[in-house]
C-alpha cells in the first residue's frame, strides 16, 4: 500500500537555499551518497562481529551506475538496508533535520561560502542535482519488507513496499535538467577518484572496483616497508619523484588522527606547493585545503591526514580556536620535528645529503614556531663554503679561536653568491676566517632569527664591510698617509666619483688588499633583503636608493701613485682604480663600462 505524507520541518523553502549555498560544490552529492553506502556496508559488518546479524555477509560491496537514458545515477549497497519506518526516521525526520538546521544556522552568515564545502549535509545533498530521489531499500532484518520512497525535495514523499532481490539499498536521482553534467560517466569517474579513492569498502564503477580499500595508512608502520610507502606516494602524486623521508602519524588520545606526512624533493625553491596534503575523516576525502589544521610551515609536506576529530562544519575562525585542532597542530610539529632528530642522529650523512632539499622547511619551522626552534636547532645544519657541515654549536666551537671581536662577539661570516663575492671571500680566506654559505630565499630570514636566538653572535656578509671591519680586533693599523694626505686623497675620489650615494673613507687596510673596496653595510642590505621577501615591515626599504661604502686602502702603493701624479691624471686614476672595485663585484655595466675600457686602452697605450 502507497503511503503519502509529509515531512515535518519548520522552514518550508529550504530547498532552493540549500541549492544556492552549494552552488560550487554540487559535485559532492556523490561523497555524501557514497559514504552513506560504505557506512551502511560496516554497519552490517559490525553487527554480524557482535553476532547481532547471523547471515552470509557476502561481497559487501558499493556500485555506483549512470544510465544516460534514463537520467539516472544509481548508488547500491548491500548493506544493512532500512525498513519503511526506517526510512521514515533516519531520511525523513534525520537527513531533513540536519538540512534545515544547516540552512538555519547558516542562511544569514557572511561567510557561509567557506563553510559550506566543508558541511556534510548528507543524503540532502542529492537535491542539488535531482528533480526527484528514489529509495529502494530491503533490511538485513528478517520477515520485513523492501521499501519505496520518493521525494522531490519537497515536503512531500510516498512511500510504497516493493521487492528487491537482496539485502540493501539503492538511491536513484533523477538528474535535473541544469545538472546534466553529472550523466557523463568521465565526469561521475573524476568525482570518485577525488572523493573515494580510499574508501575502505570496494567501490564499482563501470566494472571496475575504483578505490583502495586498505590505503597503508589505516596499517601499522611495522607491517610496512620503505617499498611500501614509496609505492603510497606514487599513488597519491603519480609523477612526483621519490619522496626524501616519511612519517607515519598515528594517534588515538586525546583525539583520533592517523596519516602519512612525506618530505617531498623539491626542484626549486620556489616550488611551494602548498594544497599537497590531503584531508579525509574515515578514509574520505574532505579536502587538501589543510591551511588551518596544519601549522603553515608544514603545509609544504604532501601526504594524508586522517581524522574524525577535525570539525569540519565550522568556520574557519571557528577551526583555528578549536582545541582539537590546536592539538593537532602540536603533535604534527612534534612528530615531524622528533623524527627528523632521529634521522640527523641516527644517519647523519643521509641528513646531510638531504639537507638541501629540506632546509627550507626546518628554517621556516624554526622562523614560524618557537617549540619547533628549540628542538631543530640541535640538528639544523650549516654550510661552509668547503662544503662541510656543522650545527649551530658544532660551528660556534670552529670559528670560536679566530672570529671573536675584539667586544668578544663571535662574528659569523657568510656569502649569498661565491662567484660575485668571490674578492671578498678570498680576503676573507687570507685571514683563515671561515665562510658559510647562506643562499636560500628564506637565508635572510634565518639569519636575523639567529641573531636574535644566540647570545653575542653577529652574522656579516663578507661584503659588509673591509675584511679588517667585519672582524674589528683590538690592533690599530697603521696608515702611511699623513692627515693631510688623507685629505686630499678623499677629495680626489669624490671628485673622480661624482655620487653622493657613495660614501668615501680613507682606512689602513694591508698593501694586499685590494686598492679600493666597495661595500654596502650589513644593515642596509639586510632591510632590504626583507623588504623583497615581503617580511617585517620594511617594505618602504625597497624604494631606497643602495648607499654604498668606499674603502681607499692608504696603505696600496696606488693610492701614494694618485697623490704624487700630475694634476690632470689625479682623478683618472682614481676612477680607475674605483671602476676596478665596482667590476670585481660586477657592478660595472653600460656607459660606465663602456668608459672604463676606453680609459683602460689609453692608460695601457701611455705605458
Ligand atoms: N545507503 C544507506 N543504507 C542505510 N541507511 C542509510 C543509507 N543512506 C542513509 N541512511 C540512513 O539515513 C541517515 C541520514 O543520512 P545522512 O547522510 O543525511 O546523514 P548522516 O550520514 O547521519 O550524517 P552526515 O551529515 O555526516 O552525512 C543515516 O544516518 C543512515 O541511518
Amino acid at each position: 500500500m502507497a503511503e503519502k505524507g509529509n515531512i515535518s520541518i519548520h522552514t518550508e523553502n529550504i530547498f532552493p537555499i540549500i541549492k544556492k549555498f552549494l552552488y560550487s560544490d554540487h559535485e559532492i552529492f556523490l561523497r555524501e551518497l557514497v559514504s552513506n553506502a560504505v557506512d551502511a556496508s560496516q554497519k552490517l559488518k559490525r553487527l554480524s562481529a557482535i553476532g547481532e546479524y547471523k547471515g552470509e555477509l557476502g561481497d559487501l560491496k558499493v556500485k555506483v551506475a549512470v544510465d544516460k537514458e534514463a537520467r539516472t545515477i544509481t548508488v547500491s549497497d548491500n548493506g544493512i538496508g532500512m525498513t519503511a519506518e526506517e526510512i521514515k526516521k533516519y531520511i525523513n525526520q534525520i537527513a531533513f533535520s540536519g538540512a534545515t538546521e544547516f540552512v538555519e544556522k547558516y542562511k544569514d552568515k557572511p561567510d557561509a561560502n567557506q563553510i559550506i564545502g566543508h558541511f556534510g549535509l548528507g543524503f540532502y545533498s542529492s537535491f542539488m542535482v535531482a528533480d526527484t530521489v528514489e529509495i529502494i531499500s530491503q533490511s538485513y532484518q528478517e520477515n520485513t519488507t523492501a521499501a519505496h520512497w520518493v521525494c522531490d525535495g519537497s515536503t512531500e514523499f510516498t512511500i510504497s513496499d516493493t521487492e528487491r532481490a537482496e539485502r540493501g539499498t539503492d538511491v536513484i536521482l533523477n538528474i535535473a535538467a541544469d545538472s546534466e553534467e553529472f550523466l557523463e560517466e568521465a565526469r561521475i569517474q573524476t568525482i570518485l577518484n577525488k572523493y573515494c579513492k580510499f574508501l575502505p569498502v570496494p567501490v564499482e564503477f563501470k566494472g571496475e572496483i575504483i578505490n583502495n580499500p586498505t590505503p597503508i595508512w589505516t596499517k601499522s608502520p611495522s607491517e610496512l616497508t620503505d617499498e611500501d610507502y614509496k609505492n603510497f606516494y606514487k599513488e597519491l602524486y603519480p609523477f612526483s619523484e621519490d619522496p626524501l623521508f616519511w612519517i607515519h602519524l598515528n594517534v588515538d588520545y586525546p583525539f583520533n588522527l592517523t596519516g602519512i606526512l612525506y618530505f617531498p624533493k623539491l626542484k626549486n625553491e620556489f616550488e611551494f606547493q602548498k594544497n599537497k596534503i590531503q584531508l579525509y575523516s574515515r578514509q574520505v576525502f574532505i579536502t587538501d585545503e589543510v591551511k588551518d589544521v596544519v601549522p603553515e610551515f608544514l603545509m609544504l609536506l604532501h601526504g594524508v591526514i586522517d581524522s574524525p576529530d577535525i570539525p569540519l562544519n565550522v568556520s574557519r575562525s571557528f577551526l583555528q580556536a578549536d582545541s582539537n585542532v590546536k592539538k593537532i597542530n602540536t603533535y604534527i610539529t612534534k612528530k615531524v620535528a622528533d623524527k627528523l632528530a632521529e634521522i640527523f642522529k641516527k644517519e647523519r650523512e643521509n641528513f646531510q645529503d638531504k639537507w638541501n632539499d629540506i632546509n627550507i622547511f626546518v628554517k621556516y619551522g624554526m622562523l614560524s614556531d618557537d617549540k619547533f626552534y628549540e628542538k631543530a636547532k640541535d640538528f639544523a645544519l650549516l654550510q661552509n663554503i668547503e662544503g662541510k657541515y656543522f650545527t649551530i654549536d658544532e660551528y660556534k666551537d670552529f670559528i670560536q679561536a679566530n672570529q671573536k671581536d675584539k667586544n668578544d662577539n663571535l662574528v659569523i661570516l657568510y656569502t649569498t653568491d661565491e662567484d660575485k663575492q668571490h674578492a671578498f671571500v678570498e680576503s676573507a680566506k687570507d685571514r683563515s676566517y671561515d665562510v658559510l654559505k647562506l643562499d636560500t630565499m628564506i637565508d635572510s630570514h634565518f639569519i636575523g632569527m639567529l641573531e636574535q636566538k644566540l647570545e653575542k653572535v653577529t652574522l656579516k656578509r663578507v661584503d659588509a664591510e673591509t675584511v679588517d671591519k667585519l672582524i674589528e680586533k683590538d690592533e690599530t693599523k697603521e696608515s702611511v698617509l699623513s692627515e693631510d694626505e688623507k685629505t686630499q686623497l678623499k677629495e680626489i675620489y669624490e671628485k673622480a666619483i661624482n655620487n653622493t650615494n657613495m660614501h668615501v673613507t680613507i682606512e689602513p687596510l694591508s698593501p694586499q688588499d685590494q686598492p679600493v673596496v666597495i661595500t654596502l653595510p650589513e644593515f642596509m642590505r639586510r632591510m632590504k633583503d626583507m623588504s623583497k621577501t615581503g617580511g617585517g615591515g620594511m617594505m618602504f626599504m625597497g624604494n631606497m636608493p643602495d648607499t654604498y661604502n668606499v674603502s681607499v686602502n692608504a696603505n696600496h702603493p696606488i693610492n701614494n701613485r694618485i697623490l704624487s701624479a700630475q694634476d690632470d691624471s689625479k682623478e683618472k686614476i682614481a676612477k680607475q682604480a674605483f671602476d676596478l672595485a665596482l667590476l670585481s663585484q660586477n657592478m660595472l655595466t653600460g656607459p660606465a663600462l663602456t668608459a672604463f675600457v676606453k680609459r683602460s686602452v689609453e692608460l695601457i697605450e701611455k705605458d
